[in-house]
């Protein structure tokens, strides 16, 4: 699914008005009627309701909904804020329509004096001040409604945005001057604000409405954010052939371990079998051999001659792709044989955990990296790679997208809707996950599954969204049966044969 910007939701909405045709105002009949379905869908016409609409076209529509409201017998009182005399046109005529229907309670248009009416507990507010079309921080008489509004008990319902929040960059917003809604009512897609952790006390709970703007607009449109769905995938899957060998499904090279960090390299080495790969070797200190051979039978060893961390490269011509990073240690030893073995790598590279802390440490290094190299930062990791500390997901995401643009990288910001930044300036956002996998060793699962896919012959995209999608899916199904407090990473490893035959069937 594409993520649209506001400008953009304008040239789709104008699009729609042409194409389909329909006009303006009934595309606002449109989105009204099915915002106020989902409002009586949720509550009786025994809570009263209060709306608050602004100038614009969300103010419209909040107008439009008190009206069916209205009409089915709800205890409407409205208020318009139309404080600088320029209502939009269809605003104005869902004003007019309002007045003439007559059902409405109390209709007040406010001009400048605004007296607030009483907000308890059981009511419900309707939140149709500002929409897509904000284009600064709310500040005055609006910053005080929200903060009034924000401060009773009353339920709030938003119409497509909570006011106040920006659909994309809310880096230099003034946060509490913006609308915490228990529901969200967006129409027709997503916006990006709406992914980030932060935006989700605004937010509520999120409900997405079709209202039917055009498909086509919607094909044609060039997105540079976009939300992974299994469909996007199933076409990408390779299969396999019945006369397939071990040597023609691919052999991954897993770097990882130091002593004391052995799990990192048998969860990492254990996903990457469980991706369908051919063969997995894994190079880790000698102190480490024992644990490997014993948990992670079909892996192939390469022990390094050190005791207890990596200090000698491999070579790599045997090797379809590696995978080097989760539990490696930072040691000047490691660090050294570290870029060296990702300099003489002439096969794809996932790099992940300290292999990133390295990275941070010798960042001279970060233009020394191999083009296509895939980097699996958490939002930490990520700070300290790029040398940076962000005030919000928005200005870290935007981080990612330059450094992925300018090393000709992929960068996956891990996390609840983990983002893959492409070499291109494209954003994937993976679907799948949950709060389950916020446990220790979740990240080295990833960096296996994706080293994998890659030997298994899959281009670093697609094995960066199939990785995280799979994993993430895992996860769900693990949640599903297991439950999420006590989920630990090696659970993932167990889901994934049937997020796999989840994605095949
Ligand atoms: N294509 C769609 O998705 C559709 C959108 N509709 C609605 O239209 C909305 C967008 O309408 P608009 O583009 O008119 O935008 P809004 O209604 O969000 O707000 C625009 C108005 O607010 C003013 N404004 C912006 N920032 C302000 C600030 N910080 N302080 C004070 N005033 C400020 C602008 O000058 C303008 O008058 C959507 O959110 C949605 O509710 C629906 O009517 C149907 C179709
Ligand atoms: N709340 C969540 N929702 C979805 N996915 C999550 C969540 N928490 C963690 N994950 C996933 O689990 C993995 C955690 O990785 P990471 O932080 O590197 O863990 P570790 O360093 O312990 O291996 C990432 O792939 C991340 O996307
Ligand atoms: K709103």
């Amino acid at each position: 699914m594409k993520i649209f910007t506001g400008a953009q939701i304008r040239e789709l909405d104008k699009y729609t008005i042409e194409h389909e045709p329909v006009k303006s105002i009934d595309l606002m009949e449109r989105a009204a009627k099915s915002i106020t379905h989902a409002i009586t869908e949720t509550w009786s016409n025994g809570m009263p309701v209060i709306v608050f609409a602004g100038p614009g076209n969300n103010g419209g529509d909040a107008l439009a909904v008190s009206r069916m409201l209205a009409e089915q017998k709800y205890d409407v009182s409205v208020y318009l804020f139309n404080i600088n005399g320029n209502l939009s046109e269809d605003c104005k005529t869902n004003k007019q329509r309002l007045i003439e229907c007559r059902a409405v309670r109390k209709f007040d248009e406010v001009v400048n004096e605004f007296d607030p009416p009483k907000l308890e507990k059981n009511m419900l507010v309707i939140d149709g001040l500002f929409g897509s079309g904000l284009n600064k921080p709310l500040a005055g008489g609006f910053a005080s409604l929200v903060k009034y509004i924000n401060q009773s008990a009353a339920t709030v319902v938003s119409i497509d945005v909570p006011s106040g929040l920006m659909t994309e960059d809310n880096t230099y917003n003034v946060r509490a001057n913006i609308i915490k809604a228990d529901l969200t009512l967006t129409l027709q897609n997503i916006k990006l604000s709406f992914l980030f952790a932060e935006n989700q006390q605004f937010i509520g709970k999120l409900r997405m409405l079709d209202i039917r703007l055009s498909k086509e607009g919607m094909e044609q449109m060039t997105s540079h954010y976009r939300i992974l769905e299994e469909n996007d995938l199933r076409p990408r899957l390779l299969h396999r052939d019945c006369f397939a060998h071990k040597g023609d499904m691919g052999h991954a090279l897993i770097v990882a371990g130091s002593y004391g960090m052995a799990g990192a390299a048998v969860l990492a080495t254990k996903a990457c079998l469980r991706s369908g790969v051919g063969k997995v070797t894994v190079c880790t200190p000698r102190r480490n051999n024992d644990i490997l051979q014993m948990s992670v039978p079909e892996a192939i060893m390469h022990v390094d001659k050190e005791e207890t961390f990596f200090s000698e490269s491999v070579e790599t011509a045997d090797y379809d792709a590696l995978g080097i990073g989760p539990g490696l240690g930072m040691q000047e030893g490691a660090a050294i044989a570290f870029i060296s073995q990702v300099r003489r790598a002439q096969i794809p590279v996932v790099v992940d955990a300290d292999g990133l802390n390295i990275l941070a440490s010798h960042r001279a290094w970060l233009q020394q990296l191999p083009k296509g190299i895939i980097m699996t930062p958490h939002p930490r990791e990520f700070e300290r790679l790029s040398g940076n500390r962000f005030n919000d997901s928005y200005e870290r995401l935007s981080n990612a997208r330059d450094m992925a643009e300018h090393l000709q990288a992929y960068i996956i910001l891990k996390g609840h809707n983990s983002a893959l930044c492409m070499p291109d300036g494209n954003i994937v956002f993976n679907s799948t996950g949950n709060a389950g996998m916020a446990t220790a060793g979740s990240g080295d699962v990833l960096t296996g599954i994706i080293t994998g896919l890659l030997a298994r012959g899959y281009r670093q995209a697609d094995a960066c969204m199939l990785g995280m999608y799979l994993h993430g899916l895992a996860g769900d199904l693990a949640a599903k049966e297991i439950g999420m407090e006590s989920m630990v990473a090696g659970d993932i490893i167990r889901y994934l044969p049937k997020a796999f035959r989840r994605l095949e069937d």
